[in-house]
């Protein structure tokens, strides 16, 4: 299988590497001067994190496996502080390296806990799932949940690489694996609709791992994504727009308690987004019936609960793209045409979720 390089600029560049057999590069990325190297990974998929161990020992690194919970239930204060304590146990200096292996729940500790100890030490990611590898493995967000919210601590801490095997899919449940097609979905919508008419040319494909356009698929993602970050780092402007459907996302997860995948809310989210582009007079009801209808033909959810609207607009409150009293949207004025709506009325934000609500 071929190898592609999609490399992400910036003041820290690198590369993030798609194929099958990329874990031979990974000591490259590690570099001569580590010593110490902590692979971070879900404690329910030792075979996962095994071969990555075997790499880094034999490329002479002292190894430190460091399972943590699965999924989301890895995001927290009291998980950090525990791989905090075991990179102490381990003698970790500054030019030592984490590791993160597993889905973007994974990647997003393990990249908080190298961002945060001795102020910073290298991580590589190795994202395993599907919406690891086409978004949260790749542009150096990184962070954890609090009982107040979703992803409300972390930072912007650049890996040293990204190794993406693509053989890793095979095992990942189908609808985590659907929930990051979301995310490639949303790739369509604000930057590059390809990915739309790849989509809608063989659904059931889109489903699987090996289908038809699945390789084209995440590798256009990854681009959409390489090119925001590597020119916006720390979402001072541009990189807004990945945010798109996100601010609902957000708050059906914590409602939801963190157990309703990322990617499954993300698409109600985008549905909201795109409804309310539609009721602000920017894009016509097709593209909101397309939006619904590329969602619905992969198996993604695109309605919530309507009584829950008052704890959603609640939990919105706290969005990272709020100031103050004031609430921020990303939405669509056409397809891959992307802008902000700032301090919305309050009917037209529960006009949208009327038409989400069920
Ligand atoms: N940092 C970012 O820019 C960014 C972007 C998007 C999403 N995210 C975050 O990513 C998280 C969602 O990521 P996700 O969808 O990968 O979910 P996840 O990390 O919870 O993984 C989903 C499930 O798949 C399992 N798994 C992982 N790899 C596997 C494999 N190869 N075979 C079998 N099972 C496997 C995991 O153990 C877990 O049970 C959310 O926390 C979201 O906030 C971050
Ligand atoms: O990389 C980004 O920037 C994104 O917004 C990508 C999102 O898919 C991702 O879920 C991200 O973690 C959300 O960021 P947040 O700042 O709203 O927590
Ligand atoms: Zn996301």
């Amino acid at each position: 299988m071929t190898v592609t390089r999609i490399s992400v600029r910036g003041e820290s560049p690198y590369d993030v590497v798609v194929g099958a057999g990329v874990l031979g590069e990974l000591p490259g990325l590690l570099g001569p001067k580590v010593r110490t190297v902590a692979v971070v990974h879900p404690e329910s998929l030792p075979e996962i994190a095994r071969p990555v161990c075997g790499a880094v020992e034999a490329a002479g690194y002292e190894v430190v496996p460091l399972p943590v919970p699965d999924a989301e239930r890895a995001k927290t204060a009291e998980v950090v502080a525990g791989l905090w304590s075991a990179f102490g146990r381990a003698g970790m200096t500054r030019s030592d390296a984490v590791v993160g292996v597993g889905g973007g729940a994974t990647t997003d500790l393990a990249g908080f806990a190298a961002a945060t100890w001795l102020r910073g030490v290298k991580v590589v990611q190795v994202p395993t799932t599907l919406l690891g590898m086409v978004d949260a493995a790749v542009g150096g967000k990184t962070g954890i949940n609090t009982p107040e919210g979703k992803n409300l601590v972390g930072s912007f801490h650049p890996p040293a690489g990204v190794l993406c095997d693509l053989a890793t899919l095979v095992s990942v449940p189908r609808d985590d694996y659907v929930g990051g097609l979301a995310e490639i979905i949303k790739g369509g919508f604000i930057a590059d609709p390809e990915i739309l008419t790849l989509i809608e040319d063989d659904p059931e494909g889109a489903r699987l791992p090996e289908g038809r356009h699945t390789r084209e698929l995440i590798e256009r993602k990854i681009q959409v994504k390489a090119d925001v970050v590597g020119a916006d780092l720390r979402e001072s402007g541009l990189r807004e727009i990945l945010n798109y459907g996100h601010t609902l996302a957000h708050a059906i997860e914590r409602a939801e308690n963190y157990r309703m995948r990322h990617g499954e809310a993300v698409a109600i989210g985008m549905v909201y987004a795109a409804e309310l582009s539609r009721l602000d007079g920017r894009i016509g009801a097709d593209l909101v019936e397309r939006t619904r209808s590329v969602l619905t033909s992969v198996g993604l959810p695109t309605a919530y609960r309507r009584e829950a609207w008052p704890e959603l607009r609640d939990h919105m409150r706290l969005d990272k793209k709020s100031r103050g009293a004031t609430l921020r949207f990303v939405l669509l004025d056409g397809l891959a045409r992307v802008s902000p709506l700032v301090d919305p009325p309050e009917e037209l934000l529960e006009a949208a979720y009327r038409e989400v609500a069920r």
